[in-house]
C-alpha cells in the first residue's frame, strides 16, 4: 500500500476482537491515530467480544456482514484490523467486504516506509515488509496465488506463488547483506566516537512524547517534529555542550508504540543499539498521559533486554506545561519534569545529565609512566583494573575509569584494539 500524504485522504473502518488479552479500546484509539498518520480518516469502528479469534474471518462471519453493509453504505475504502491477520484471513475477508484489508502491522510498516529517510532505515523497512509478506502471499490478491502459465520464465508445473516466494526470499537475503555492511559501518562510527571519549546520550521513549522537540531544544538541530506518530524514523545525532563544558553527542531514536509488533523490534534494533551503547539514557514520557508510568516501565524492560541495565537512566517527564501541579521528584530518583515546548526545566535536566555522566565509567587502555604513581593508585582504587603489566616505559593497564578523570589520562591513552592484537 502507498498512502502518500499528497493523495486524497482515504476513508477507513477499523475493527478489533476483544478476547480479553489486551486493552482493545486503548489499542483502537492508537490504531485510529496510526491510520490518521498514514493518511486515512476513520469513519467507523467495530468491535466484537469473542473467546477466541475466528480462523477464517478473524472477527466472525456475522460481524463481517455488518461491517460490509456499513462499508457499502458509507463508501469506505479500507478496512483495518487491530491485530495481525493470516494470509487466508486476508483473502477471506477481502472476498466478503470487497475493499482493501490491512492489519495493524501492515499499517505501521506503511508509515515507516513513508518516513524512513536514511538508506539504512529504508532497507530495514523493506526487509520487515518482505518478511511480513512472505508467509501471507496467499492472501495478497488472487493474481498472486493463481497458477502460473508455465510458459517462459517459470519452470514446468511451478505455481506463480512459488516463484513469487523465491523472489521474495532472494530479496530478503540481499537486504540482509546490505544491512550487515551498513551495520558494520555504523559500529565503526560508534567506535570512533567512543575512542574520542565523547560521551553519548540517547533519548528514548514512546512515540509523540516530545523526544525530537527536546533534541531540538538542546541543540537547535532543527529535526523534523510534528504532532504525528513516528515523526522520527532515523536516529539523529547532534553535539551538545554540557554545563561543565564537556562535549557530548545526543541521539534521538525511533519512538516505541503499544503492542509493538515483534518484526518491528527486529527491524529497528539498530536504532536501539545506539541507545544500548550510550553513556546516559533519557527515558522520556508525556507527563500528562495516564499511561506514562507504564510506558516508562516498558521502556526500562526493553533497555534491560538490550543489555543496558547498568547505564544511568534519567526519567524525563515532558509536557509538564499540561499539568496543573508539577510534582517535586525525589532527589535520588533521577527524574526531572520539563516542558520542551516552553523551554522549562531544561537547566535541571542538563545538570542531571552532567551529573550522571561524571559518575559513568569508561574502558581505557593506558601506558602510564612510572613517575605517575599517584595517578596509577587513583585508577586502582576508584576504577576497575582488568589487566596490568610492567613494561619498560611504564605500566600498561586495561581498566574501567571514571569519566571525569579521562582528561588527565588523555596523554597516556593507547588504542585498545592494537593492544589486543
Ligand atoms: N504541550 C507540550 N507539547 C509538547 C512538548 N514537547 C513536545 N510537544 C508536542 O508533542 C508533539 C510530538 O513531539 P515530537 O518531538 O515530534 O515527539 P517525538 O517523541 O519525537 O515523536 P516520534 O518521533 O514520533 O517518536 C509535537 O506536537 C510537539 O509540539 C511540551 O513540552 N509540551
Ligand atoms: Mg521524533
Amino acid at each position: 500500500m502507498n498512502m502518500n500524504r499528497e493523495e486524497r485522504r482515504q476513508k477507513a473502518v477499523i475493527a478489533g476482537v476483544d478476547t480479553g488479552s489486551y486493552d482493545l479500546f486503548a489499542s483502537l484509539d492508537e490504531l485510529a491515530e496510526l491510520a490518521d498518520t498514514a493518511g486515512a480518516d476513520v469513519i467507523g469502528r467495530f468491535t466484537q467480544n469473542r473467546d477466541g479469534i475466528d480462523n477464517a474471518t478473524y472477527i466472525g462471519g456475522g460481524k463481517l456482514q455488518e461491517i460490509k453493509e456499513f462499508i457499502v453504505k458509507s463508501g469506505a475504502d479500507l478496512l483495518i484490523f487491530d491485530d495481525e491477520l493470516t494470509g487466508s484471513q486476508f483473502r477471506n475477508i477481502e472476498e466478503i467486504v470487497d475493499v482493501r484489508v490491512i492489519d495493524r502491522t501492515t499499517l505501521i510498516l506503511d508509515i515507516f516506509a513513508q518516513r524512513a529517510k536514511s538508506s539504512e532505515g529504508k532497507l530495514q523497512v523493506e526487509l520487515a515488509q518482505q518478511k511480513y509478506r512472505l508467509p501471507r502471499l496467499i492472501g495478497l490478491g488472487k493474481s498472486l496465488s493463481r497458477l502460473g502459465g508455465g510458459i517462459g520464465t517459470r519452470g514446468p508445473g511451478e505455481t506463480k506463488l512459488e516463484s513469487d516466494r523465491r523472489h521474495i526470499r532472494r530479496r530478503i537475503n540481499a537486504l540482509e547483506q546490505e544491512l550487515e555492511t551498513l551495520g558494520k559501518r555504523r559500529a565503526r562510527v560508534r567506535e570512533r566516537r567512543s575512542k574520542l571519549s565523547v560521551p553519548t546520550i540517547a533519548i528514548v521513549g514512546y512515540t509523540n512524547v516530545g523526544k525530537s522537540t527536546l533534541l531540538n531544544l538542546l541543540t537547535d538541530a532543527g529535526v523534523y517534529t510534528q504532532n504525528q506518530l513516528f515523526a522520527t524514523l532515523d536516529p539523529t545525532a547532534r553535539e551538545i555542550v554540557l554545563p561543565d563544558g564537556q562535549h557530548a553527542v545526543i541521539i534521538d531514536t525511533v519512538g516505541l508504540i503499544q503492542r509493538l509488533p515483534h518484526q518491528l523490534v527486529e527491524a529497528f534494533k539498530s536504532t536501539l543499539e545506539e541507545a544500548a551503547s550510550a553513556d546516559v539514557i533519557l527515558n522520556v514520557c508525556d507527563a500528562a498521559d495516564p499511561m506514562a508510568k507504564q510506558q516508562i516501565e516498558v521502556t526500562k524492560t526493553l533497555l534491560g533486554e538490550l543489555g543496558c541495565g547498568d547505564t544511568p537512566v534519567i526519567t524525563v517527564y515532558n509536557k509538564a506545561d499540561l499539568l496543573d501541579d508539577v510534582p517535586e521528584p525525589l532527589k535520588e530518583s533521577r527524574a526531572v519534569y520539563i516542558s520542551a515546548k516552553e523551554n522549562k526545566g531544561v537547566d535541571r535536566l542538563m545538570e542531571a545529565i552532567a551529573d550522571a555522566l561524571s559518575g559513568s565509567m569508561k574502558e581505557v587502555w593506558l601506558l602510564i609512566p612510572y613517575d605517575q604513581g599517584s595517578l596509577l593508585n587513583h585508577i586502582r582504587q576508584q576504577g576497575k583494573v582488568y589487566a596490568e603489566s610492567f613494561e619498560e616505559a611504564g605500566v600498561s593497564i586495561h581498566a574501567l575509569v571514571e569519566r571525569k578523570i579521562l582528561k588527565s589520562l588523555l596523554p597516556y591513552c593507547c588504542d585498545g584494539r592494537e593492544k589486543e592484537e
